[in-house]
């Protein structure tokens, strides 16, 4: 079928190219006018026959806002627009609102592969009405993996990114779980061949898995992660899982803790971390460690004066 694609980088770019090797008729935009088909969102809408599918995959928050806004005043009525990006559910809820009052269809799609999906497939995720879902069938049967799963139409508008948004926080909770064990292996000197165990955990074990390939495969390049910095980010979806659990006053230690790695791995010293060694200090006389990075005061400090707090002597 023919349908446009908004957004052609990692995502949208490789999604695209799956479409028409598929045999669809894919009419691509990009900010980027070197990987556009056409100049504007405009000639893009004006290149489909309608009634129109339009498939958005560029960063939520506002280049999704500013591009459903545009959408909304270009399309007519009868058309469709499928948000794939990482949007907030809760986004989805006031976009299909929006569109609706041009009678303009919408359905929220959460696609899992990353960059790999051109070779793999897109697992998708979708949110919305049973005859909208339906109408983009051929589509989605052409960017999902093959076989009977990585397809699921989960419930109405919002739904397809909540599936999405929970699917990545596990996401975090299982890389984080990947990157102690790797720690600890390390740090410790019992296990000779860390990479080794890891590679072979891959077949036969209860925790083999992509996550565990693709550590493998980082570990291949880089066997200690010594050209890497402990630092990652985070672009929302850990964050809207987390909120989404005290909503819903269900615990999530994992993924909550997994979130919370990932703001301490951006700091260079921990504010909270001084005020424990302070406390330590004030009230066990335990050594702290300077600015600089040199230990004193303190009971436990090697060979250290014990300098209780003033009041305390
Ligand atoms: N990279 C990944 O592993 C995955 C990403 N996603 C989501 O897919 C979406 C796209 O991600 P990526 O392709 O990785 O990002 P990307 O940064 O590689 O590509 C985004 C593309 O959108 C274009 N763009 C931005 N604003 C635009 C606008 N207003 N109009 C037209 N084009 C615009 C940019 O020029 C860029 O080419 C995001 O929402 C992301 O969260 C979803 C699943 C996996
Ligand atoms: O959706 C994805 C994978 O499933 C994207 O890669 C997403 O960016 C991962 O989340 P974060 O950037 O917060 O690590």
């Amino acid at each position: 079928m023919q349908i446009g694609m908004i957004g052609l980088g990692k995502m949208g770019g490789n999604m695209a190219e799956r479409l028409r090797r598929g045999g669809h008729d894919v009419v691509g935009y990009d900010h980027h006018r070197e990987v556009s088909d056409v100049g504007s969102l405009k000639e893009l809408v004006e290149r489909l026959e309608a009634p129109r599918a339009v498939w958005v995959m560029v960063p939520a928050g506002k280049p999704t806002q500013q591009t459903i806004d545009e959408l909304g005043r270009l399309l007519s009525e009868g058309d469709i627009v499928v948000d794939g990006g990482n949007s907030h559910y809760i986004d989805d809820q006031k976009h299909a609102a929006e569109l609706a009052e041009k009678g303009i269809s919408f359905v929220d799609c959460g696609v899992s592969g990353g960059v790999w999906g051109l070779q793999n497939g897109y697992a998708l995720m979708c949110g919305g009405d049973k005859a909208t879902v339906e109408h983009l069938m051929p589509v989605f049967e052409t960017l999902k993996p093959e076989g009977e799963n990585g397809f699921v139409h989960a419930g109405d508008v919002g739904a397809g990114h909540f599936a999405k948004m929970v699917h990545n926080g596990i996401e975090y909770g299982m890389m984080q779980a990947f990157a102690e064990g790797w720690e600890l292996l390390e740090a410790s000197d019992v296990v000779k061949d860390v990479r080794g165990s890891f590679a072979s955990w891959r077949d036969g074990t209860v925790i083999r898995s992509w996550l565990l390939d693709l550590l493998v495969r980082a570990l291949d390049d880089d066997e200690n992660l010594a050209n890497l910095r402990g630092y990652a980010q985070d672009s929302g979806e850990g964050r809207w899982t987390v909120q989404a659990a005290v909503d819903h006053a269900v615990p999530l230690p994992v993924i909550t803790a997994a979130l919370f790695a990932r703001f301490a791995s951006r700091q260079e010293d921990s504010p909270a971390m001084k005020v424990v060694a302070a406390l330590r200090n004030q009230f066990g006389g335990h050594a702290v460690t300077s600015a600089e990075g040199s230990t004193g005061k303190g009971a436990d400090a090697p060979g250290a004066d014990v300098t209780p707090p003033r009041e305390a002597q």
